[in-house]
């Protein structure tokens, strides 16, 4: 049989190491091959420290426990965490590509993007003539200036620096893209072009995407499931059917939110979800 899984969290738990606030609570999933789920929940509830766990990236403030594995079922089979112990591993930094909420994040505020990005492209073993098209597909893809090659991040925009980090996720094609609110800091037509690029990429079958947000709507239109976390517990883990009626769904209750009053942040009150 087929090994279809990518990557298996089990019992994750994470505090925070000042005041023992449990961040994220026993928190167990599995994402299959090409899968892209949508990671959904309200402002606090710990989406960021998740991607971050499962990147390596997890803040020394926070102390993580349980079982994290790549690739669970195959010979690249990579165990980043057991019980309380994190693991490194060179390899999984090249199949696996992160774009954090904030972009500047992603980039050293004292070179140039051409240097940047070259450097990115020349760490994932590209050659010269590789590079030079590969940067010009990145600034095609997302309608980008050449201009841009030559500045620093910090005469960038917000919005621009965010479309070079997902443009550059994209070219690399890693096994694994985890993206957090990766549309948050665009306006509505980069917001279009950014989850039809990722439409393509999801019509190509190559790539696992695990997506944060809050917006039920990005979930519908790009994902095949969806993992809903209220103060980091599981609350749902469910297929997307945009025809599902179960009036139980928070899901369904997201949609209802919105179509209603466009609103897309949303939080838990009394065990009732709500619009806020
Ligand atoms: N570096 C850190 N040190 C200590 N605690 C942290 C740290 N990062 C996050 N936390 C804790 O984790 C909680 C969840 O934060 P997180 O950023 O993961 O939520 P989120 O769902 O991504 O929120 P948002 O949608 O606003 O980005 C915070 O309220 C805070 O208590």
């Amino acid at each position: 049989m087929e090994n279809t899984l990518i990557l298996v969290v089990e019992e994750l738990s994470v505090n925070e190491l000042k005041t023992n606030k449990r961040v994220l609570d026993n928190l167990t999933f599995q994402v299959e091959r090409n899968e892209f789920l949508g990671i959904l929940a309200p402002s606090g509830s710990g989406k960021t420290t998740l991607l971050k766990t499962i990147m390596r990236i997890c803040p020394k403030s926070l102390h993580s426990s349980g079982l994290i594995t790549y690739f669970p079922d195959t010979k690249n089979k990579i165990v980043i965490q057991e019980k309380n112990n994190v693991h490194s591993s060179a390899v999984l930094s090249r199949e696996l590509t992160y774009i954090p909420q904030n972009a500047s994040e992603a980039f050293d505020p004292i070179e140039k993007m051409s240097v940047q990005l070259k450097e990115t492209l020349t760490e994932n073993r590209f050659s010269v003539s590789e590079r030079t098209n590969m940067i010009q597909e990145l600034l095609e893809s997302m309608d980008l200036p050449e201009s841009i090659l030559n500045k620093y991040p910090f005469q960038l925009s917000g919005g621009t620096l965010q479309r070079c980090a997902i443009g550059l996720a994209l070219i690399l094609k890693p096994k694994v893209i985890i993206a957090d609110e990766p549309t948050s800091a665009l306006d509505t037509i980069n917001r279009k072009r950014i989850l039809d690029s990722f439409l393509q990429l999801k019509k190509r079958n190559e790539t696992t995407l695990l997506l944060a947000t809050h917006d039920i709507a990005i979930v519908d239109y790009l994902c095949d499931t969806a993992l809903v976390l209220e103060a980091g517990r599981k609350i749902e883990h469910k297929k997307i059917d945009k025809m599902d009626t179960d009036s139980t769904s928070y899901l369904v209750k997201m949609r209802r939110i919105k179509n209603k009053i466009g609103s897309t942040f949303w939080r838990l009150k009394d065990g009732k979800l709500v619009s806020s």
